[in-house]
């Protein structure tokens, strides 16, 4: 039976060039493998998905094109390819240069022991997420409007230049006094780097997302917009209707509760817990 299978590997195998597999190819293919992977994720998690569906729409174009030989056609392609390619860098420069801050300020060492939860992995501190929650529900009540950027891996230098330079520890008084109607810093946003607020009055850009309802206006519209340029959690405090929100990931969710809040907080607060890829959908909670 052996001998049977053998001659018969041999007889289809003759002729074919099989190549020695060392383990040095086993690890390569590996690497491969995770980094197509992650190539195909963040086509699919951005605008690239739909110039990967472009591409092959054009792709397909090009084969008819080359099968029924329409020479101008073909012309015309293999001309214009380099300019598509520079084209499609500029285009996708936001998305590039978010996934490249992305692979450099992975912590690594950090990452491979998710039970690391010593204080030098802490992105803020217990103290300071109880804050942020006491504040926004402190400011929900008396529907004073709020909008605060807690900064994860992805720096917000860029945004913190829009507003006004502070340099102090989060607490909850000191967040209810910045967004206190008619005070000079109640405009925009605040940003929270660790323990501290860095920056007030921030502007934010603002998501062009079709789907978010009509009630909402411009306050939540840039808390979503910002979620869907970094990775930061986009705390809302809406100042018609007092209830607290949430923006992380280009996802809302509305009217959430102290614990889901301070639950949200658990979730980044250490740098190598990854943020929870899907929100549960509980009763009273609606995704925008
Ligand atoms: N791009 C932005 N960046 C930062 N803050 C913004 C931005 N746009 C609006 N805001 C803040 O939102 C306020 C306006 O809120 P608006 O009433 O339009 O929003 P809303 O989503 O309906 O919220 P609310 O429920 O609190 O009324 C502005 O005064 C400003 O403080």
């Amino acid at each position: 039976m052996v001998d049977w299978l053998r001659n018969l590997m041999d007889n289809y195998t003759e002729g074919m060039y099989l190549p020695q597999i060392q383990v040095m190819d086993v690890i390569e293919i590996l690497i491969l493998t995770v980094f197509i992977y992650e190539i195909l994720l963040w086509i699919k998690n951005t605008k690239a998905w739909m110039l990967l569906r472009g591409i092959i729409m054009l792709g397909a174009f090009i084969l008819l094109a080359w099968i029924f030989q329409m020479h101008t056609i073909l012309y015309l392609a293999a001309q214009s390819i380099n300019v598509l390619a520079i084209a499609a860098v500029v285009v996708f420069q936001p998305e590039l240069r978010r996934a490249l801050e992305k692979l450099g300020e992975k912590n690594l060492l950090s990452s491979i022991n998710p039970f690391d939860r010593s204080r030098e992995n802490e992105r803020f501190s217990d103290e300071t997420a109880d804050s942020i929650v006491n504040a926004c529900f402190d400011m929900g009540n008396v529907c004073t409007g709020a909008l605060i950027v807690v900064e994860q891996v992805i720096r917000l230098n860029e945004y913190e230049m829009t507003g006004i330079e502070l340099d102090c520890k989060v607490s909850s008084q000191v967040l209810i006094n910045i967004f206190e109607h008619n005070t000079p810093l109640h405009d925009g946003a605040v940003i929270v780097r660790g323990d501290r607020i860095t920056s007030a009055t921030c502007y934010l850009p603002l998501s062009d997302n079709m789907s978010i309802s009509k009630d909402l206006g411009t306050r939540h519209r840039a808390a979503l917009g910002m979620s869907e340029v970094c990775d930061a959690l986009v705390i809302v405090v809406s100042e018609e209707t007092g209830l607290v929100s949430y923006a992380m990931g280009g996802v809302l969710t509305r009217g959430v509760n102290r614990e889901e809040l301070r639950e949200k907080l658990s979730q980044i607060q250490y740098r190598n817990s990854e943020p929870k890829k899907k929100f549960a959908i509980r009763k009273g909670w609606r995704r925008e």
